[in-house]
């Protein structure tokens, strides 16, 4: 018998099998028999995981950086599936009094384990992960502790930092009013400097600028950083960041001339409703001089600004940082959702069932491939390119701190580009691994609704996403505007080609000379700098630069993500010539990133064509390669998300279970649903069975 009949009986055994279990957990119900029964321990995925052409665990360390972040983060998922304390499942079906307190709960938790197993930062960071759970702890952490880190003084952090990093207050980050978010110059709350008692009055004079969204601002906060507008002797000096106490430290009450509470329910259950997002008024509140953050510009006892050398775009130093960690974070959730459609596409069949032998698995159809692998490359992809976002990020705060302000607009362009770049294409790449799932994607059991519903908010907060690439045009124009006499560097050195790549047209022949690196990136950097130098030249027939910006701000946009999207291809290349240990390893990444790269010149195909670099037939070519790379991509799709190392607490879905035993535990979980705790359901004999009862003489419908 040949390899493939053998997979066939492998595949048809299982199949019994799972049909088996079904079965016996259909009886249980109806019938009376043990539910127990069904097929626990059997890994109805074991006949993939058999055909992965590399090393899973090899690859599970290139997934996580090195063998010490593996090893950190696996801990850590590992330590909060094992606690019950962290359960998740019955989260969309609280209500939202029971969730807040229920995630009040476990931040108390997370918070004792951080402090009694003595974990670290980047432990604490992997914790907060796997507990899955949006909480106060996410700004506190996240945003009110670096804007301190970054905005305040030596003495102000000095001050403020022991007691937030021992959480003694607690903060949030409140910037976004009523009336204002993406403008942020446009705020409209004050800070007044009152030279008499040498305080801040802070104060909201209209209801647009009442503080509206911060995370943990609602019932968690004691203190904000507020971002007001500063006015000293009757003059605007511009918008700043105040660190402001809200609440009582003894019983929690806000204070005086505050009030402060929760904006209301979000879209979908559980999902970011765990979060206490507030609103916040002033009246009058005055705070001590020393609760400005001063590193930009300082207001003396006298009543004097003075600026330091630091630039005045530091105060959106925060957003920069938080931008960074939400493009790491996009990988991870887009990670998920494939997760989960992987598996599930997998032990899904539908139709071609030949002398009733098993149906096809719906991970074969090529539709369902071209719609999941890319997805597939895509996490892989934005991985890498948050790692080396990472290490930007890092250097321009090493830089920052020796006062070295020479790469903060790249810093801002990359942050902010990439930021919705990756949080745009995951918010919709989570809503089609759900249509992937077909059915059952639908499903709360699935984790896909409320992996969507959290994560959608990520294409608006920290910048809505068109607004975002409205600053990276922004970067993009400047740099063509200066190449004549200013080399461009990092991320935009490609610019300083232009001239060939304006001229050069693509080379490639054949579907092969498709997989050549070098090929792929002049690709995207021709398309990207025809683009933006294309924008440069529509724009220099506007007399008004801003009104032609305005006029101009669609082709903006598809420059900036042309931009982008070289970004991502270029990192996901170096990434690949790295060293990379292990059987198989680098050659899978290599077919992910080739995938990765024609399937954005497929979908941008538009693009390649209008800026003449491509031919209709080059363009059909890598889209035959695409078809070839989807073919190699396949035998590996259990074990590339399995590389992912997710445990079944963190996916939260039935249908990405790691033994694939979906029918069973879905059916277990409908009985679960409070709905069927009785047979006869509440409301019944009032609403329903009078009108089983009723006796119309006539019915007219
Ligand atoms: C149990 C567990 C316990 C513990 C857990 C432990 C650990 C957890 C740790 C961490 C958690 C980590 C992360 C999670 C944290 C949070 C994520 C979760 C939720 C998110 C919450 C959301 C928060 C928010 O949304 S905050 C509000 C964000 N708001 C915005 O983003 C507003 C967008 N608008 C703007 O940024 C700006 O206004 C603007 C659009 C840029 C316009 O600015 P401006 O009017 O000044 O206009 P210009 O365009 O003229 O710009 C002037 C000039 O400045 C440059 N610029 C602009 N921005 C920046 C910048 N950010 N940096 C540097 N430079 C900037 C711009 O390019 C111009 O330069 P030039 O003059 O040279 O051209
Ligand atoms: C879940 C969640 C959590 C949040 N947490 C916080 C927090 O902790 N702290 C905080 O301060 N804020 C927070 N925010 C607020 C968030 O930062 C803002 O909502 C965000 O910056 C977008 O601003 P906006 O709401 O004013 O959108 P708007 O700017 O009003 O956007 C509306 C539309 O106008 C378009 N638009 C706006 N300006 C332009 C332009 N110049 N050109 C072209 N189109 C434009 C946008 O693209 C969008 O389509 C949070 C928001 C959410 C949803």
């Amino acid at each position: 018998m040949g390899l493939s009949g053998i997979s066939l009986l492998t595949t048809t055994y299982s199949l019994i099998l799972q049909h088996q279990s079904l079965l016996l957990c259909l009886r249980a119900k109806g019938f009376g028999l043990d539910l127990k029964k069904d097929m626990e321990g059997v890994d109805y995925l074991s006949d993939e995981r058999k055909k992965a052409q590399f090393d899973v665990e090899a690859m599970k360390i290139a997934w996580a950086g090195s063998l010490e972040a593996f090893q950190l983060s696996d801990r850590m998922a590992k330590l909060v599936a094992n606690d019950p304390a962290f359960e998740k499942f019955t989260r969309p079906m609280l209500g939202r009094k029971e969730l807040i307190k229920n995630t009040l709960r476990k931040a108390a938790h997370g918070w004792k384990l951080i402090v009694d197993l003595r974990l670290t930062e980047e432990e604490a960071k992997w914790l907060r992960l796997y507990i899955d759970e949006p909480a106060y702890t996410d700004l506190h952490w996240g945003m009110f502790i670096p804007a301190i880190e970054g905005q305040g003084t030596e003495e102000q952090k000095k001050k403020w930092l022991p007691l937030a990093k021992k959480m003694q207050i607690i903060g949030c980050y409140a910037q976004t009013e009523l009336g204002h978010g993406s403008n942020v110059q446009g705020l409209e709350t004050t800070a007044t400097f009152d030279p008499q008692t040498d305080e801040f009055i802070m104060h909201s004079p209209t209801l647009t600028s009442s503080k509206w969204w911060p995370g943990g601002l609602g019932k968690a906060s004691t203190h904000a950083v507020v971002y007001a507008r500063l006015i000293v002797g009757g003059e605007f000096h511009g918008v700043h960041g105040f660190i402001v106490q809200l609440r009582s430290l003894d019983d929690h009450s806000p204070l005086p001339g505050v009030t402060v509470g929760d904006i209301g329910m979000k879209f979908g259950n559980g999902a970011y409703n765990t979060m206490d997002n507030g609103v916040l008024r002033f009246d009058h509140v005055r705070i001590p001089r020393d609760q400005m953050l001063m590193r930009v510009s300082q207001v003396t006892r006298e009543g004097k600004i003075m600026q330091s050398d630091v630039p005045r775009q530091l105060i959106y130093g925060t957003m920069v940082y938080v931008r960074q960690t939400i493009v790491a974070d996009a990988s991870k959730a887009l990670s998920r959702a494939v997760c989960i459609a992987t598996r599930y596409s997998a032990i899904r069949r539908q139709f071609g069932s030949r002398n009733g032998g098993p149906e096809t698995q719906v991970i074969d159809y090529k539709t369902q491939q071209s719609r999941l692998f890319p997805l597939l490359a895509s996490a892989y992809a934005f991985r890498f390119v948050g790692e080396w976002l990472k290490w930007l990020y890092t250097d321009v705060k090493e830089r920052l701190a020796a006062n070295d302000f020479s790469t903060l607009p790249e810093a801002h362009a990359c942050t902010a580009g990439l930021k919705s770049l990756t949080t745009s294409f995951t918010a919709d790449g989570i809503e089609e691994c759900r249509k992937l799932c077909g059915g059952h994607g639908y499903l709360v059991s699935s984790g896909l609704p409320e992996l969507f519903a959290v994560y959608i908010p990520a294409c608006t907060y920290e910048g809505d996403n068109v607004v975002l690439l409205l600053q990276v045009a922004r970067f993009l124009v400047k740099t063509v505007s200066e190449l004549g006499y200013k080399k461009p560097v990092g991320t935009t050195a490609y610019m300083g080609r232009v001239a060939s790549l304006m001229q050069n047209n693509c080379a490639v022949q054949t579907a092969e000379g498709w997989l050549n690196p070098g090929a792929v990136v002049e690709a995207f950097e021709s398309r990207a700098a025809r683009m933006a130098v294309r924008c440069g030249q529509q724009l220099a027939k506007y007399e008004n630069p801003e009104e032609g910006f305005a006029e101009l701000s669609a082709d903006l946009v598809e420059a900036s993500i042309a931009h982008c999207q070289l970004i991502v291809v270029s990192k996901f290349i170096e990434k690949l010539q790295q060293d990379i240990p292990g059987k198989g390893v680098k050659q899978t990444l290599e077919v992910l990133c080739y995938v990765y790269a024609l399937f954005l010149l497929h979908k941008h195909q538009g693009d390649f064509l209008a800026t003449g670099y491509l031919t209709p037939k080059q363009a059909s070519l890598a889209n035959d390669q695409l078809r070839t790379l989807y073919s190699k991509v396949r035998p590996n799709a259990i074990t590339l998300v399995d590389s992912f190392n997710y445990t079944d607490h963190y996916l939260g879905s039935i249908l990405g279970r790691y033994d694939g035993n979906v029918y069973p535990k879905l059916y277990e979980a409908a009985w679960k649903d409070p709905l069927n705790d009785s047979d006869v359901v509440d409301g019944f004999y009032e609403y329903v069975q009078p009108i089983l009862k009723q006796k119309l003489r006539t019915a007219k419908l």
